[in-house]
């Protein structure tokens, strides 16, 4: 016997015996059916001579059936022992028929419907209970439902009526059909469609009714409204052998549509937790048959006649199917199972033989005057018994998946249901929000587009015109951060230096990266392009002005580095870097390079680098034409567009060509000379002469007067409660995830964006705590490696670049950016510019620093050392800037990092020294996240914030 994955027999077969009734009783018939529960069998015995004749010979027939009903037992047994469990099957996906079979008034209308029964009692059919059932599972799954996870219920009923397929839910629909005529040969005249849906690939097709009205209902009391009104439509007669015969066959059909959310126990590539979201819809046939009837004994005529024609028929293939069914069960050869030969076995092939837990209620009368369709009835019961149904869960359909933010693993701690629920539900809210934010971002940008297009437009208008390429800044910034104190702070700082900048002759000193680094002379004026020695041996371009010489001899990059990077814990020299130094070391080879470039201009296909003249100590970091204007390249290498060369030589004169191209995506054509009409639109450059930057002056533009100049601004809102939770939640030492640190009842932040990263610093052995060894570190009595050596740890917690925008700073767009478009800004910034988002109200936390005291043996506050950590991610110079500032509010003196090759690079052109911390990163971290082995080779590594914030001034045009 075919068993579901559980072991339950998919076809469960009963037999339930209703009482005699009154008429049986009134003509003295006798109970020829007896239980022997013994032998599980239901014993037909034969009680007079014509009977037995019919049994040929024997006295007694025995049919062995699991399940089997008296007249005494109600149909709450029936329901318990083999429908409540369909029911729940149904609610994980499996297709579930409870079908009652038998000859007329057997009870299978009683048994299904209910109803008052022959001893008047009121009985509950298994459909109403189904019904209550049903819905007390819906409450169940609703109360403990993930967020996305619903269930749906709906509901259908047809009635095959001479071989019409109608629609039980429409009386006057029903009404029309009918008066269409019943001829079973005029098919489906004005009936529902039935078609078959072919399932797998074994030939398997399910039955679908076209046009049949579904109900959706929301509580059992609109779906037993709904049955009942479907019933009240069936076409019933009163015969001689039933009052109210039923003269078709109903099919109640509940439909389950579940919708299921699993939270999967692995993080993907963008760290997101993978979620599941699942769908299916199964359905649970409830069909009352119509019963068999020997014609004669009914006495129909007419119209009911051939009703009865048209039931025999139909449930005479049912039989041929059932035996066709269990013979193929039995072993017996495959043959023929003739669903098709009626509506009938059509409808029901699927609960037969197919996919579908079926319960087969075979009702029968115990009266001896219908011995013959008793066991007519036993007989393909039991036949039924040995049907095959292979159920299968219906397939889920995957809707999607990663949408939660991620979270930490399990080996991490994992996390509690309710903060498991929290997630869901935010998860719930950003899938909601989603396609909300997506639109009101869209029209947000075409609003900013326009209104940016539109100053652009009044902007252009003004005489001279012309903006600062990015670029540009980026050579200012560095010369300026190189040049340190060396230029005067008002020149060298904010506006002034702006202003100046191509507009003003000073006369100054700058140390250039060489000079800092102590080696090659000074920086001379140059004016003519020409190679500086490359790393290659090679010749020349063939240009008459160039040569190949070698690097100056002890201007290493490295020397160079060294000098951004302060005397102690250089970065770019890891000394004592351990697990990590290698890779660290790798990353710093590639920053060498890039820097390397930048300072000694692009490698030339030769390795040579273009600077000016034959001076090969020469540095010239901004070169300009004879007229002031933007620079020509002479050598005719970079053709005639211009040529800003400082640090960054050749490289930005490449940039400069591109840019007179076409083809730089910043500022297209802004910039580029050709598209330059006006003579008095243009920018020029500082030039260095004999160490000294000279600014001519010229009539032109001037770009702060007209209001074109862009500054650096940092200008920033600091949410400071986010903040303050957020440092709280990384500050404990004994921890198990982010989320569990967090003060309670801290609402999750918003952002999808969200990570939960964690990292350790492995300090060593000893357990000193790591407050006490800051503050030693502040008050100059240890090094940082010492001090953290012996430490408990570090504990760094990461956050997406979105969470700390979000979360942690609120910033308002400098007003001179805002005609600068989104891929100008990162390259000013070097970052996206944050946007404004729903931020969580965080709890406020006392700072820890004035909290825990410690060896604060100066006794100032800003001797206090607590720290925080800094998203490696993309972390401008103005974040970090602003991080700082906070830092410095909240006592907070040094920071922790895990720089990015990127924001080393970042960081020390911007002056910012950054010290590595010679220990092993321990990660508690997901391994399947992207970045684990990055991380895995990092180094971690810590700066002063009094340190960053003077060296950021220098480059930020800070307001403060
Ligand atoms: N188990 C039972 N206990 C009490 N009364 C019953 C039981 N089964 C049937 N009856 C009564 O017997 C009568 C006939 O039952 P029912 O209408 O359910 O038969 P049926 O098999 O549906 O007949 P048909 O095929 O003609 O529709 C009804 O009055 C019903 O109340």
């Amino acid at each position: 016997m075919a068993e579901t994955e559980s072991g339950e027999n998919a076809i469960q077969v009963c037999v339930r015996v209703r009482p005699l009734n009154n008429r049986e009783r009134d003509e003295g018939h006798r109970t020829c059916v007896v239980l022997d529960e013994e032998t599980k069998q239901v014993v037909l015995t034969a009680v007079d001579k014509n009977t037995l004749l019919q049994l040929r010979g024997s006295s007694a027939k025995g049919y062995a059936f699991d399940r089997r009903y008296d007249q005494n037992d109600i149909s709450d047994m029936i329901y318990d022992d083999c429908i409540a469990q369909l029911v729940e099957k149904v609610f994980k996906g499996y297709n579930g028929t409870v079908m009652a079979y038998g000859q007329t008034g057997s009870g299978k209308t009683h048994t299904m419907s209910g109803g008052a029964g022959i001893h008047g009692k009121v009985e509950e059919g298994i459909t109403p209970r189904v019904i209550r059932h049903v819905f007390s599972v819906v409450d169940s799954l609703n109360k403990r439902a993930k967020v996305g996870e619903k269930v749906e219920i709906s509901a259908y009923a047809l009635e095959l009526y001479n071989e019409d397929l109608l629609d039980l839910s429409s009386k006057s629909g029903r009404a029309e059909e009918l008066s269409k005529g019943w001829d079973a040969s005029k098919g489906a005249a004005g009936g529902l469609k039935l078609t078959e849906r072919p399932v797998g690939k074994d030939g398997r097709v399910v039955p679908e009714v076209i046009g049949v009205k579904e109900m959706k209902c929301e509580t059992a009391d609109d779906l037993k409204k709904f049955y009942d009104e479907c019933m009240e439509n069936r076409s019933t007669t009163s015969t001689k052998l039933n009052d109210r015969s039923s003269r078709s066959h109903a099919i109640f059909t509940v439909n389950v549509h579940r919708t299921m959310v699993d939270v999967l126990n692995e993080v993907g590539d963008d760290m997101k937790a993978r979620v599941r979201t699942s769908e299916f819809t199964s359905k649970l046939h409830l069909v009352d048959l119509a019963g068999s009837e020997r014609v004669k004994r009914s006495g129909v005529v007419g119209k009911e006649l051939k009703e009865a024609a048209n039931i025999n028929g139909g449930l005479l293939v049912l039989g041929n199917v059932i035996v066709a069914l269990s013979s193929e069960a039995d072993g017996k050869k495959k043959g023929h199972v003739p669903y098709r030969d009626s509506k009938l076995t059509r409808l029901l092939q699927d609960s037969l033989g197919g996919n579908s837990l079926t319960v087969l209620i075979s009702c029968i009368s115990p009266s001896e005057s219908d011995f013959e369709e008793t066991n007519n009835t036993l007989k393909y019961a039991n036949r039924a018994c040995h049907i095959k149904n292979t159920p299968l869960p219906n397939k889920f359909t995957m809707l999607e998946e990663d949408l939660l933010p991620s979270l930490p693993m399990a080996g991490a701690g994992g996390l509690g249901m309710m903060q498991l629920q929290a997630l869901l539900e935010d998860h719930e809210r950003l899938k909601e929000n989603h396609e909300k934010k997506a639109r009101e971002k869209a029209e947000k940008e075409a609003l900013r587009l326009a209104a940016l297009q539109a100053m652009k437009d009044e902007e252009v208008k003004k005489p001279g015109f012309q903006r600062l390429r990015s670029s540009q800044y980026d050579v200012l910034r560095r010369q300026l951060a190189s040049g340190g104190t060396n230029i005067p702070s008002s020149q060298v700082i904010g506006d002034d230096t702006l202003k100046g900048f191509g507009r003003m002759r000073m006369s100054q000193t700058v140390d250039s990266p060489g000079v800092a680094a102590g080696t090659a002379s000074a920086t001379p004026p140059v004016r003519r392009s020409r190679r500086v020695p490359g790393r290659k041996q090679a010749g020349g371009r063939g240009t008459s002005s160039t040569k190949s010489a070698s690097k100056p001899a002890g201007s290493t990059f490295q020397d160079w580095l060294q000098s951004q990077m302060g005397e102690e814990g250089s970065a770019s020299a890891p000394n004592g870097s351990q697990a990590s130094g290698e890779t660290y070391q790798e990353g710093m080879e590639e920053e060498e390079d890039d820097l390397y470039e930048q300072h000694y201009g692009a490698e030339g296909e030769d390795g040579d680098f273009i600077v000016e003249d034959d001076d090969e100590s020469a540095y010239n970091p901004i070169v300009e034409d004879e007229d002031g204007g933007l620079p020509i390249v002479e050598d005719g290498e970079l053709g005639e567009a211009g040529l800003i060369e400082d640090e960054e030589g050749a490289a930005v004169a490449t940039h400069a060509v591109e840019e007179a191209a076409g083809k730089s995506k910043f500022r297209r054509g802004a910039v580029a000379r050709a598209t330059i009409e006006s003579d008095s639109v243009l920018v020029e450059s500082p030039r260095v002469e004999e160490n000294e930057v000279v600014v001519e002056e010229e009539e032109a533009y001037d770009p702060i007067e007209d209001n074109a100049t862009p500054k650096l601004l940092a200008r920033f809102r600091v949410n400071q409660n986010d903040v303050l939770a957020v440092f709280k939640a990384i500050s404990k030492e004994d921890f198990q995830d982010v989320v569990g640190l967090l003060p309670q009842g801290t609402p999750l932040p918003a952002s999808d964006k969200m990570t939960y990263l964690l990292a350790r610093l492995e300090s060593g052995s000893g357990n000193a705590d790591l407050q006490a060894s800051l503050q030693r570190v502040a008050s100059g009595q240890t090094s940082m490696n010492s001090a953290v050596g012996p430490a408990v740890g570090c504990l760094m917690a990461t956050f997406g670049t979105n969470m700390i925008s979000s979360c942690i700073f609120e910033f308002e767009d400098p007003e001179d950016l805002v005609y600068y478009g989104v891929e100008e800004r990162i390259e000013l910034w070097g970052l996206q510019i944050p946007h404004n988002s729903a931020r969580p109200q965080l709890e406020e936390v006392a700072s820890k620093g004035e909290d825990q005291g410690g060896e604060d043996k100066a006794g100032k506050a800003d001797n206090i050392i607590t720290w925080t950590s800094v998203d490696r991610l993309n972390m401008s110079i103005g974040l970090l800037y602003a991080l700082s500032n906070l830092a410095t509010d909240q006592n907070i003196s040094c920071g922790f990092c895990v720089p990015r090759p990127q924001l080393l690079k970042r960081w020390l052109q911007a002056g910012v020294k950054m010290k590595q911390i010679t220990s092993t990163l321990k990660l508690i971290y997901p391994p399947s996240a992207h970045d684990y082995e990055y991380y895995k080779a990092s180094t971690v590594a810590y700066f002063m914030i009094d340190e960053v914030k003077e060296a950021l001034r220098k480059v930020l045009s800070v307001v403060e």
